[in-house]
């Protein structure tokens, strides 16, 4: 050969080396970095194994499709690693934290009160962060203190606030015993009853407008609510047009009212601008309506369905515990008699059906766990290190379900919250803090007054009126929620008959 082809030969080869060593070191680069992908941070909590770059995606998601919900999936880890488990979810930390003293220890940490930012929940207010449930920071904190500040002012908490939501509850016993009477022993519909009049009472409490049960805006924009289409509603819209038109300055009649005088001190008329993005518009958060359209369809989205929920909960119990339900009425009938329905002055004087909502609550599991809480700086919890930017979830399932306090925590039992008292009867027992249903801590419920209210007069004026059975001939419901925003009842029917 001569050599100029020599040459070249060499020259290729050279040319193959170069590429299999550039070859081979990035295939090393690649397995150095995929082994360090492995490691989790110093004192990490303990938790799967994680694969490179998808951490342990594949066996959560395996473990979710199994165990259908993520409290129960990640209840599987915390059996095996303890109360503090850390997962690694793609480039993502999960913690989350189960048992009584980590939890309260966990929600009561300021570090641990953001929340992480999310595409879908930006983009109901044009891809800015707003409302108080998905938003961090000083924002947030004045923004919660401005709501709660004026919903207590408007009534949260207070007496007129039973009057606005013991009218729904009336209106729904004329409802259930007209469709009761209807359906006889077919049974009536029940898991989305109490959608609309819990709706409805929140509707009086933010806009001053009562609409009735059967109102067609009421019930389009229930279904807003409830499938969950988290936009800037048109009904929210609109209800704030009107009350820009009808209201007087100074004088608010409603939550609306109060935020737009509180717009105008703050930012002048600038922000009443013509056009929909400019008059939605989130540069400055007191500068348009859309921090208060936000803050609106928060309190709908996080007051309807919990609420409602649990009171579906309630009936689907009954249906399970016709004995539960006899004591119900037998202890109405000798405290109210039948020719009233129950107030909240009653309440103290009705300890059978004070600890039957505790029971609900504790059982129905609506909110098994908190909504993911965000960790603002690197933080040092119960000697693990939770790295800045982590997403928390307190197992509030794990305290309802703990075996020690409970003793037999699947068992539907009421008696648990109920001592007997000096005159032969029964006294409730003061709430124990293993009900942690409304959370704790700067994140805890904003409208906790309001839903207490509301369970109670819903459950004790609906028990009073009305009686539920199951429908003959079919099995008694699942009393297993059915995952969504929240866990409700899957679709279920009842008996509604009246009691008198
Ligand atoms: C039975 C009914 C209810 C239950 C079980 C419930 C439960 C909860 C829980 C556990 C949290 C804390 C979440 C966390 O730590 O991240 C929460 C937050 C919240 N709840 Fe409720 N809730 C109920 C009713 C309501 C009602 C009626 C309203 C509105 C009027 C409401 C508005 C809110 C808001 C705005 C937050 C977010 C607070 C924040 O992030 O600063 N909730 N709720």
């Amino acid at each position: 050969m001569q050599q100029g082809s020599w040459d070249k030969v060499e020259l290729s080869i050279q040319f193959h080396a170069m590429w299999l060593i550039a070859v081979l070191i990035l295939v090393l680069a690649l397995l150095i970095f995929a082994y360090a992908d492995t490691k989790k941070p110093h004192d990490f909590p303990p938790g799967p194994k994680c694969l490179p770059f998808i951490g342990c995606y594949l066996e959560f998601k395996k473990l979710m499709k199994q165990h259908k919900f993520m409290y129960r999936t990640l209840n599987i880890y915390h059996e095996k690693y303890g109360p503090i488990i850390g997962l690694r979810l793609g480039r993502r930390f999960l913690i989350s934290v189960s048992g009584k003293d980590a939890v309260q220890e966990g929600l009561s940490r300021e570090e641990f009160d953001g929340r992480q930012r999310s595409f879908m929940v930006d983009h109901r207010t044009m891809g800015v962060r707003r409302g108080v449930i998905f938003t961090d920071g000083e924002e947030w904190k004045e923004q919660r203190r401005f709501a709660l500040r004026n919903l207590r002012d408007l009534g949260l908490g207070k007496r007129s606030m039973e009057s606005m939501i013991r009218e729904e509850a009336l209106e729904l016993v004329s409802r259930l015993t007209e469709m009761g009477k209807k359906a006889g022993s077919e049974g009536v519909q029940m898991e989305k009853v109490y959608t609309i009049p819990v709706l409805s009472s929140l509707w009086t409490i933010l806009s001053g407008q009562r609409y009735s049960q059967e109102d067609e805006k009421l019930k389009k924009f229930t279904g807003l609510v409830t499938t969950l289409s988290r936009l800037i509603t048109s009904a929210g819209i609109e209800t704030v047009e009107e009350h820009k038109k009808t209201k007087s300055d100074g004088e608010p009649r409603d939550f609306i009212d109060t935020y737009l005088d509180e717009m105008k001190k703050r930012d002048g008329e600038a922000s009443y601008f013509s056009g929909l993005y400019e008059k939605f518009s989130f540069k400055n958060v007191w500068s348009s309506e859309g921090q208060l359209i936000a803050i609106c369809d928060d309190l709908f989205g996080a007051g309807t369905e919990t609420t409602s929920y649990t009171l579906a909960f309630g009936v689907l119990f009954l249906l399970h515990h016709p004995d539960v339900q006899a004591k119900i009425h037998e202890e109405l009938d000798r405290v109210i008699g039948r020719d009233r329905f129950p107030t909240l002055d009653d309440k103290p004087n009705l300890p059978y059906l004070n600890a039957v909502i505790y029971e609900i609550r504790r059982c129905c599991n609506i909110v098994p766990m908190t909504v993911p809480h965000r960790c603002v700086r690197d933080t040092e919890f119960r000697g693990y290190t939770i790295p800045k930017e982590a997403s928390i979830i307190f197992n509030l399932w794990s305290l309802y379900m703990d075996r020690d306090y409970w003793g037999d925590p699947h068992v539907f039992r009421p008696e648990r919250f109920l001592v007997p008292d000096e005159s032969g009867g029964w006294k409730l027992k003061d709430e124990p803090s293993w009900l942690l249903t409304f959370g704790l801590g700067q994140r805890r419920c904003l409208g906790e007054p309001l839903a207490r209210a509301s369970l109670y007069v819903f459950f004790s004026v609906i028990s009073h009126g009305l009686r539920f059975k199951n429908p003959p001939g079919c099995p008694l419901p699942s009393t297993e929620g059915v995952q969504g925003f929240v866990a409700g009842t899957g679709p279920f029917k009842a008996v509604v008959e009246p009691r008198f």
